[in-house]
């Protein structure tokens, strides 16, 4: 399975690039695609990324994939899909959990579903952490068409598998932990 890394946004809490912001001397992107590559049901890494920092990220040594939406994480997702069934991440999860992953990918492919979402009890969707068809990606495009760019909304149409975060290992939720302000670091600094 293709593990996605989306790497096209803007960063506007963190101020600036936030995913080749340095930590410890390496970028916070490279925590998030190391997790990721772990993970025994990833057997290959792209990145989604932006025109604007395509070439930079090229130089992690990853494959890049430029999304022309920019329309936000659908439009990741649907550049994504482009290539296969596809782990769906943000570049901002440098916590991630391999074996999450690797569990999420086997749940995907025994329910034969469009999709495999994390879901927590009040109903909101991790779609950043989850698997999903190459399917999906036609579903996404009649919603692009038609400017629909709700992710979630696309995903709950789609009768996706659902997950249950709650009755999953408690030190599995670290794994959706995302850098969006500075003040996140903190929490990668010191583990
Ligand atoms: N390919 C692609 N990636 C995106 C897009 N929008 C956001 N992302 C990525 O998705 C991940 C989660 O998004 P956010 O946490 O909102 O990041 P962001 O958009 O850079 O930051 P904010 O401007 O503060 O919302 C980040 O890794 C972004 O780089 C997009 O339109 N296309
Ligand atoms: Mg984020």
């Amino acid at each position: 399975m293709i593990g996605a890394v989306l790497a096209g946004g803007r960063g506007r809490r963190f101020g600036g690039d936030k995913l080749l912001y340095k930590i410890n001397g390496r970028p916070l992107i490279l925590y998030t695609i190391e997790r990721l590559e772990t993970a025994r049901r990833i057997d290959e890494i792209i990145l989604v990324a932006s025109k604007d920092n395509a070439e930079k990220l090229e130089r992690l040594g990853y494959r890049v994939v430029v999304d022309e939406l920019l329309i936000g994480p659908m439009g990741g997702v649907y550049t994504a899909l482009n290539l296969g069934d596809a782990f769906v991440v943000a570049g901002d999860m440098p916590l991630l959990i391999p074996e999450f992953i690797d569990y999420i990918i086997e749940e995907f492919k025994n329910s034969g579903k469009i999709a495999c979402v994390p879901r927590w009890e009040n109903g909101y969707l991790e779609p950043l952490h989850a698997a999903y068809s190459r399917a999906f990606r036609e579903i996404l495009e009649e919603k692009i068409k038609s400017g629909n760019y709700a992710l979630n909304r696309a995903i709950r149409e789609a009768n996706p598998c659902y997950l249950p975060i709650e009755s999953l290992p408690g030190e599995w939720r670290e794994s959706f932990f995302n850098v969006n302000t500075r003040e996140d670091l903190g929490r990668i600094q010191k583990g």
